[in-house]
């Protein structure tokens, strides 16, 4: 994870400011920051539903400084006010860069002509972003992330869907009656529709492909679980920090009448997910 380095970057020298939620730091974000100057920086509003890049995993995605706003903080001020805070935090803000959709203050009462008009400055706004027509935002690419569409959410996202979590224990029947498989806790992020995707896992900076699933293991012991097997590679057990990144759903979730059937299923998914990494 990429340290937030904003704290390390004065406010005193920000000229350009990127403001929005920017959950996702997906293709129509990247598009805002591409109008950001060399002293540009990233103004976020936390409005509490950030999961496909919770606030801690953000920086990751920009050169630039995010600095957060928590939304209910400031939802209350007028637009005269707002952008007085603005210029008193950020003394030399010449520039503002804002997506076409971009409503601010008391009620969402402030939109694109009450920016212009109330702020002495450049007012950079950018036309809605699409990608094969679709409109890109973080509520269609956390419903393509929820069903399972994980080609398209990557799409849209302009890289792999990809989550954080820390390894736990789990059933200890992986080993001796299917493959191993590291098990997952993972707070804050959305998780993928239940089923088994193609995937590479990061232990310790080094990438991995793998087959990853996610689901109650409606065969063994019915608990909810996500479980990562890592393709052509023993890796010894650890405390890893874990990340998982998605590219595609191969099947859903299934309860197999015994043990051997399900394993079975689960070599050849390996076999899927090998014949893809090698395509
Ligand atoms: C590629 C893969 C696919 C899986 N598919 C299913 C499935 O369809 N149904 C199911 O009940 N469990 C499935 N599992 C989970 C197994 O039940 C689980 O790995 C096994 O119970 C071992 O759990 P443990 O690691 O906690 O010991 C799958 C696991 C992997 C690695
Ligand atoms: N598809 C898009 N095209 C252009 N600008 C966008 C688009 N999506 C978001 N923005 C802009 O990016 C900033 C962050 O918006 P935010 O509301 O967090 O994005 P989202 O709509 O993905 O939830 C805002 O200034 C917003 O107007």
């Amino acid at each position: 994870m990429k340290k937030n380095f904003s704290t390390l970057v004065s406010k005193n020298t920000i000229t350009s400011l990127a403001i929005g939620g920017f959950d996702g730091m997906h293709c129509a974000h990247q598009e805002l920051f591409k109008h950001l100057d060399e002293n540009g920086a990233i103004l976020s509003i936390e409005s509490g539903y950030a999961t496909l890049t919770p606030k801690k995993y953000r920086q990751e995605y920009s050169k630039y400084p995010i600095y957060y706003y928590v939304l209910k903080d400031i939802k209350h001020l007028a637009g005269d006010e707002f952008i007085k805070l603005l210029k008193e935090q950020y003394p030399k803000l010449q520039k503002i860069v804002v997506g076409f959709d971009f409503c601010f203050g008391k009620n969402r009462g402030y939109c694109i002509p009450q920016l212009k008009e109330i702020f002495e400055g450049e007012v950079v706004v950018v036309d809605e972003f699409k990608i094969d027509n679709i409109p890109v935002h973080s509520r269609t690419i956390r419903e393509y992330i929820s069903n399972g569409e994980l080609t398209i959410a990557n799409k849209l996202l302009n890289k792999e869907y990809k989550i954080y979590g820390t390894q736990i224990k789990g059933q200890g029947l992986g080993s001796k009656s299917f493959v191993p498989t590291i098990n997952l806790k993972v707070d804050d992020f959305l998780l993928p529709q239940a089923g088994v995707y193609i995937t590479k896992t990061i232990l310790d900076e080094k990438e991995y492909d793998s087959i990853t699933f996610l689901g109650h293991r409606v065969t063994t012991d019915g608990s909810y679980a996500i479980e990562t097997h890592i393709l052509n590679s023993d890796i010894k057990d650890d405390e890893y920090e874990i990340q998982i990144k998605f590219f595609k759903k191969i099947r859903d979730n299934k309860k197999f009448e015994s043990f051997e059937g399900l394993k079975q299923q689960i070599l050849s998914d390996i076999n899927e997910a090998k014949d893809y990494f090698l395509n």
